[in-house]
């Protein structure tokens, strides 16, 4: 991909909020996009293309998600930047087209390179972040990313003068607590203890806590600042990397995974599709509803089935040809805790030699191992939100991505 200096090309294009100027300074690339249908629907629409979108960790499983839904459903949109440290090769598949996309290698953590990438943009996906429950990254590491990150973003908004500003956050910030107790179908308003030890769900909270807290404040140009917050239970689809790692445990294990956790326990998951189309519509809404909409958390949901973790699994890797062997846990829970704790013990150990992070450790035990589903219609009385995706059609599209053996999403 061939990388500019400077300022995002195809600026010029567009308008930036209250007529501000762009910033200069990171490496950028240009490139264009949209397939011939989304052209045609251009074509058919009499919008104006003119907004700027930034979405940070565009490349990532959710982000590249986030970035395709907008160009297929976002007929105001002129120019898409997409941030990231690591940028994906896709990015190099979208042809020319009405929208400038526009990627930039960049790090949240950095925040002059945040600032430049958000100047002159109107609204801020900021899905980027250290996605960490194994122990591979320092807490420090982590609260730098998530938090620190997410200061950045607001501050660049507010520089900039920025108005609209959404935040993937997680189920993780309200649980499962510590206590291992169970959310069971609630929803924004139930009551729990969310109480959290583990960095990631830690760092999360306090992100979405900024975020919050940042709705209202006086961007430049004296307009306030939307915020929102959009709360994804466990995302699954095309990128699931975890899905994958399952599918070739099962597949060394001569086509079986060994049942670890009851089949009672509820685990809420969510179609990445459906997640990026929220995130699309709340984007969109956010001006139009900001006195309703403003300062609010979302859980992100859709029809996928309540199921255990690894009977969710199993709706995918089924038709790929695994068998979850077992009606109950193969295991004893003691001693699961037990094998847990002793990967923890080892991660310790070897640190200062290298770098051991299996799956199993006592924090993902608890979360599997802890009833947590939620059941709400606020996103669809906020703002219309609807599942884009059918459960058969999500269902259909992951089994299709895990067979195909390739890391793509497409
Ligand atoms: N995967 C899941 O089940 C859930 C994820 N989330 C949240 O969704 C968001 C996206 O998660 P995923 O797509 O699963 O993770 P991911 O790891 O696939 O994507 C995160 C992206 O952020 C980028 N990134 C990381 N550090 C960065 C930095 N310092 N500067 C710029 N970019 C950086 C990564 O390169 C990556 O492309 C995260 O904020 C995560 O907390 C929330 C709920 C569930
Ligand atoms: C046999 C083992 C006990 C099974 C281990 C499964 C775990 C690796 C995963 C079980 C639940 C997952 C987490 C959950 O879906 C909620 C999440 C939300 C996020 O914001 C980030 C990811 C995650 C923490 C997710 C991570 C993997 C699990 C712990």
């Amino acid at each position: 991909m061939g990388q500019e200096g400077g300022g995002a090309s195809g600026r010029g294009l567009c308008h930036g909020p209250a007529g501000l100027g762009d910033e200069d300074g990171l490496p950028v690339a240009s490139l264009g996009v949209l397939g011939p249908w989304q052209q045609q629907g251009m074509a058919d629409s009499a919008q104006a293309q003119k907004l700027v979108y930034l979405v940070t960790g565009g490349c990532g499983f959710l982000g590249e998600h986030v970035v395709r839904m907008l160009l297929q459903q976002e007929p105001r949109l002129c120019e898409l930047r997409v941030f990231d440290l690591h940028l994906g090769p896709w990015l190099e598949e979208l042809e020319t087209g009405p929208v400038q996309v526009t990627a930039i290698q960049g790090d949240v953590t950095q925040a002059h390179e945040v600032a430049a990438a958000v100047a002159g943009a109107h609204v801020v996906i900021h899905t980027a972040g250290l996605v960490d429950v194994f122990g591979r990254a320092s807490p420090e590491t982590i609260h730098e990313v998530n938090v620190q990150g997410t200061q950045n973003v607001i501050e660049a908004c507010v520089q900039n003068g920025t108005r609209f500003l959404v935040y993937t956050s997680s189920m993780e910030v309200v649980g499962p607590n510590i206590k291992g107790q169970p959310f069971y179908r609630g929803n924004e308003n139930t009551p729990y203890e969310a109480a959290h030890r583990h960095p990631y769900p830690r760092s999360k909270a306090l992100a979405e806590r900024l975020v919050l807290e940042a709705n209202g404040r006086k961007v430049r140009g004296g307009l306030p600042l939307v915020t929102c917050a959009l709360r994804p239970t466990g995302i699954y689809g095309e990128g699931h990397q975890i899905m994958k790692d399952f599918y070739h445990q099962g597949l060394r294990l001569g086509g079986r995974l060994l049942r670890a956790i009851p089949a009672s326990v509820e685990h809420g998951r969510v179609y990445v599709g459906n997640v990026a189309w929220m995130h699309v519509l709340v984007a969109r809404e956010l001006e139009h509803r900001a006195p309703l909409m403003g300062g609010q958390v979302y859980f992100c949901y859709d029809n996928s089935p309540y199921k255990s973790y690894e009977d969710f699994n199993m709706e995918f890797l089924g038709p790929c040809g695994l068998r979850l062997v077992g009606s109950r846990p193969l295991l004893p829970y003691w001693l699961l805790l037990f094998l847990a704790t002793l990967n923890a013990l080892l991660q310790w150990l070897l640190r200062p030699l290298l770098l051991y992070a299996p799956l199993l450790n006592p924090y993902t035990l608890a979360v599997a191992n802890t009833t947590f589903t939620v059941s709400t219609d606020k996103a669809l009385r906020h703002f219309g939100y609807e599942p884009l995706f059918s459960w058969e059609e999500s269902r259909a599209r992951t089994i299709r991505w895990v067979q195909a053996g390739e890391d793509s999403t497409q």
